[in-house]
C-alpha cells in the first residue's frame, strides 16, 4: 500500500510523527510526505488538492492528512473527482469511514486531538478494507453518481 501523509502548517508535527509510524508499519510499502518542508509554508487547500490528485490518478493508495482541525484538508480533497475524505477523531468514525464510506483520505487535526490518539487512530484506519458486496455498496455507488 503507497500512502500519503501531508499537512499544512497547523499539522506538521503530528504529520512527522505519523510518517515514522508509516514507515514502520509493515501493511505500507511506500510512504509519500507532502506540506511544509524546510519552514516553508503551505496551506491546506494546495497539498488536500495534490494528495487526493494523486489518489485519484492511481499514484497512491490512500492519504492521511492533518491540518488544524482535519475539516478544511477533508473539503479541500473532496473537490477531486473520485475521492472521499472523511474527518474521523474517533475509532468508530474512522471505522466506518471505510466501512460504510470507502473513504481512501482520513482528515485529522492537530489542534482537536491527542498525538497519542492520532497515531492509534491512524493504525486502526490502515487496517480496514471497503468490501464492494457490503450492504454499505450501493450507497457508495450513489455517491459516486452525484459527480456525474
Ligand atoms: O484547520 C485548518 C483548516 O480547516 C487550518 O489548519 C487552519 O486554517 P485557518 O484557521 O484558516 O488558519
Amino acid at each position: 500500500m503507497k500512502i500519503i501523509i501531508g499537512a499544512d502548517d497547523a499539522g506538521v508535527r503530528y504529520r512527522d510523527r505519523l510518517a515514522e509510524d508509516l514507515r514502520a508499519d509493515d501493511r505500507v510499502d511506500e510512504v509519500v510526505v507532502l506540506g511544509p518542508q524546510d519552514g516553508r509554508a503551505e496551506d491546506y487547500p494546495g497539498v488536500a488538492a495534490q494528495a487526493a490528485t494523486m489518489i485519484s490518478d492511481g499514484e497512491a493508495d490512500r492519504a492521511i492528512l492533518v491540518c488544524g482541525t482535519g475539516l478544511g484538508m477533508a473539503i479541500a480533497a473532496n473537490k477531486i473527482k473520485g475521492i472521499r475524505a472523511a474527518t474521523a477523531h474517533d475509532s468508530f468514525s474512522v471505522e466506518r469511514s471505510v466501512l460504510s464510506n470507502d473513504a481512501q483520505v482520513l482528515a485529522m487535526g492537530e489542534r482537536v486531538i491527542g498525538l497519542e490518539l492520532a497515531r492509534r487512530l491512524a493504525k486502526e484506519w490502515l487496517g480496514y478494507t471497503f468490501d464492494p458486496t457490503s450492504r454499505s455498496a450501493p450507497k457508495v455507488e450513489a455517491i459516486k453518481k452525484l459527480e456525474d
